[in-house]
């Protein structure tokens, strides 16, 4: 409900979602309510919307909201791969435990690796959970080609915040945690237990994070009905949210032939028979390519995708070598044969000639597709929230690889959302930044979104 801010007077600030006066805890122009701890700033009336961004901009850390400082204190830890900083960021979440009066559990899946949760405690325990997830690690920065140290988390004067983990996902781990901390403090309680998961390792596959966790007792332990889990940020005003992904293969050919001098017309080389499946793949990747450019209704992540990722062999210019490799990314798209696929390749590499083989580094078996209607209770919930706050959503498959594809395998549904609109697209790319405005509303969404999530009736498999 808002206010209406005309028939109160002047001077005074008001709180629009608790409908009561805010009381001042921070200088004149940043207003937070201590009850429910938003903030609000500028003339009357105070709104959130995004409109007034510039507005919403403040200069000094006196003048930050308090959600914000949090959010550039989170951005400078160094969780960067590959040596990421996973002892401060477990410190980090721990005391946000303790500052929210949460349950915090720590589960080390392979040493060094911990996976912390973070645990508000429902009315009725016999529902499943929600489970909020999100990585605490980060890719690695090409420094020189940033405006900005990317771990000072530097806000420039329009209010756009730099930091490696900006969009990727720093912002929606701190904006699950202030969304519970304002239902909190409104005094509300859910009948689902709402646990926030805090893994290593998500940026290099999982593997030593949420693929180990899921198989532990800890994660059964949680019980969790449905997960929330990491999206893209999406440029226009619509917000991009995922409901399946592509698997990642990883796939090295191997090709070996005869050597010899390199003066001489050699046969049978291992450069010969590689490029014959370099030719076949990448002509694959155009036929993918086109027909994602000619269908309007495709999206990226519809179809399978493949880039020529290494090439690796050779010793010398004058020596023909014995073997050589080609390393390919594939991304494959959910509604594949993966058996039929799989003798594609095969089929590609033989065609080649003798002595040409593949092998997986990495090859995801699992695809699941969480259901994006009203069957889906979770999505019901999900997307009517949405609708109540006129947020338009652009239901995708993830083209890239996340730890959401675990959750799914081990049988709960997952949907891939950062709440990230009018962003452009800057995971994984230099500069990476997130307006303050943006992160805020980021928050406001969540608080709306967990209590629909959180008291989502009991399902007929929980009766
Ligand atoms: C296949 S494991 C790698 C996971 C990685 N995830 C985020 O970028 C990705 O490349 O999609
Ligand atoms: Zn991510
Ligand atoms: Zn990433």
């Amino acid at each position: 409900a808002r206010c209406s801010h005309s028939t109160r007077p002047t001077g005074w600030r008001w709180c629009c979602f608790m409908e009561r006066p805010l009381t001042l805890t921070r200088g004149s122009s940043w207003a937070h309510c201590s009850y429910c701890h938003r903030g609000a700033t500028g003339p009357w009336p105070l709104t959130f919307q995004l409109t007034t961004r510039s507005a919403m901009t403040s200069k000094g850390p006196e003048e930050e909201h308090p959600s914000v400082t949090l959010f550039r204190q989170y951005l400078r830890i160094r969780t960067v791969q590959p040596k990421p900083d996973y002892g401060a960021a477990v410190a980090f979440f721990e005391e946000r435990a303790r500052q929210l009066g949460l349950g915090c559990q720590k589960v080390e899946v392979a040493p060094g690796y911990v996976v912390t949760v973070l645990t508000w405690p429902g009315t009725n325990p016999a529902l499943s959970s929600i489970l909020l997830n999100s990585h605490t690690d980060v890719v690695p920065v090409f420094k020189e080609h940033w405006s900005h140290d990317p771990f000072e988390a530097f806000k420039d004067s329009e209010g756009y915040i730099y930091a490696r983990g900006a969009q990727d996902m720093k912002c929606v781990s701190i904006q699950y945690l202030e969304a519970v901390r304002r239902l909190k403090v409104e005094g509300h309680r859910f009948p689902r237990t709402i646990h926030m998961t805090f893994v290593p390792d998500e940026e290099v596959g999982g593997h030593q994070g949420m693929e180990l966790f899921v198989q532990r007792p800890e994660f059964h332990a949680l019980r969790a009905g449905f997960a929330l889990d990491e999206g893209i940020a999406n440029p226009t005003d619509a917000f991009t949210v995922f409901y399946s992904e592509r698997s990642p293969w990883w796939v090295r050919v191997t090709s070996t032939g005869r050597p010899g001098h390199g003066s001489l017309f050699i046969e049978d080389t291992a450069a010969e028979k590689l490029h014959k499946v370099v030719s076949s793949i990448l002509a694959f990747r155009e036929k993918e390519w086109q027909r994602l450019q000619s269908n309007p209704h495709l999206k990226e992540g519809a179809v399978t995708s493949v880039n020529l990722t290494k090439l690796e062999g050779g010793v010398a210019y004058n020596v023909v070598p014995a073997t050589m490799s080609a390393s390919f990314d594939f991304r494959v798209a959910p509604d594949v044969d993966f058996k039929a696929f799989e003798e594609q390749l095969q089929s590609w590499c033989q065609a080649a000639g003798e002595g040409v083989t593949l092998e997986f580094a990495q090859k995801w078996m699992h695809p699941q597709v969480t259901p994006t209607d009203d069957s889906n209770p979770w999505w019901a919930a999900f997307s009517r929230v949405c609708k109540d706050m006129n947020l338009s959503l652009e239901p995708e498959i993830m083209p890239a690889a996340t730890d959401s594809r675990y959750i799914r395998a081990v049988g709960v549904p997952a949907l891939g959302f950062s709440p990230l609109n009018r962003t452009p697209v800057l995971l994984h790319d230099h500069d990476e930044r997130l307006h303050e405005a943006v992160f805020l509303r980021g928050v406001d969404i969540y608080t709306r979104l967990l209590p629909a999530l959180a008291s989502v009736p009991a399902l007929p498999s929980e009766s």
